[in-house]
């Protein structure tokens, strides 16, 4: 039995070694990223027995992020390397507020060969929870939105918990394209993980009370609505809390902050913690990720994180 499995692409993630502008960054330090992937990173140091379904180049860039994924402990017997495609490629752009940009090289991904027919369906039986995002579902929507809504099903039936963040990318799809093809899964989520801006372009509402009761009109019972630096929003078990953000010890690189959280929430919730504790440790995760440069560097083990809030003692020396 697997506590968590996802599915999705993984990217070389350049990472410049200067903020500023990426025209005039010359050199990077090469890393591993991609939405999906950095989940099951945060899952995995968690402690969560966690699996991940994907395709990569038969490259060294592929076999690099298979290797970082297995050495995390993650499952990749359903991760395949496949010859005539090149691994997906993602460069970072970081301003001096550690916001930015990416640009992606990511045309024809490896995981084009992921269908139906060549998936492992084994992969998503006895699994606790099964994470899906838009971004997989961006890279080639009629494909992938059947694939999912099949590894859902398959999932789901045997008890799987089903859990969403709408990831929407703009640069790989446009704000029409991603509500038509994103709302499909929505009868089938149990956990919406979302941004306001996502759930504008995918339910017409930004208001965190109105969108937790769209997410009802879809039988989504459990909403996190992230909105950064000003904290979260969150509904369980009939129950609607408001936190604050945890301020970061410093702000360097935002990305990976959403994903972070993702894994931080789904732990609470497959632990049945109270949506406090929940909330509260999700933030925290996503607080650790912005002060580390990188998109999946600042996702905390589990210790970490009770050092952080205080429930452990950091025994230097
Ligand atoms: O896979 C993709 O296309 C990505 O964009 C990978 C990004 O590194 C993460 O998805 C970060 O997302 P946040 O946690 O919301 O900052």
């Amino acid at each position: 039995m697997k506590d968590v499995m996802t599915m999705g692409d993984a990217m070389i993630t350049f990472d410049p070694s200067h903020n500023g502008p990426m025209r005039y960054s010359t050199s990077f330090e090469r890393k591993a990223g991609g939405a999906e992937f950095n989940f099951a990173i945060g899952c995995a140091r968690l402690g969560l027995k966690t699996g991940w379904v994907s395709r990569l180049g038969n490259d060294e860039f592929g076999k690099y992020i298979r290797n970082f994924a297995r050495g995390e402990g993650i499952d990749v017997s359903s991760v395949k390397l496949m010859d005539n495609y090149s691994t997906s490629l993602n460069f970072k752009e970081i301003l001096e507020d550690g916001s930015g940009r990416t640009f992606y090289y990511r045309e024809k991904s490896p995981t084009e060969t992921l269908t139906e027919h060549t998936v492992d369906s084994q992969a998503f039986r006895n699994v606790r929870l099964f994470h899906v995002t838009g971004v997989f579902a961006a890279i080639s929507p009629e494909k992938n939105i059947n694939l999912m809504k099949r590894a859902i099903t398959i999932a789901k039936d045997q008890g799987a918990l089903i859990s969403f963040d709408p990831n929407i990318r703009l640069k790989l799809w446009s704000k029409e394209e991603a509500n038509y093809w994103l709302t499909q899964l929505l009868p089938y989520i149990d956990i919406m993980l979302t941004g306001t801006e996502e759930a504008d372009i995918l339910l017409g509402e930004n208001e965190p009370e109105k969108i937790i009761q769209a997410c009802k009109r879809f039988g989504i019972l459990s909403v996190a609505v992230k909105k950064g630096a000003e904290g979260a929003i969150a509904h369980h078990d009939g129950q609607t809390l408001s936190m604050p953000a945890v301020p970061p010890s410093k702000v360097v690189d935002t990305v990976g902050a959403g994903d972070g959280f993702d894994a931080g929430f789904v732990y609470g919730l497959l632990n049945k913690w109270s949506l406090k504790r929940t909330l509260h440790f999700a933030n925290t995760i996503g607080s650790m990720v912005v002060s580390v440069y990188g998109d999946n560097e600042g996702l905390p083990e589990l210790e970490d994180v009770q050092v952080k809030l205080g429930e452990k003692e950091y025994v230097e020396r």
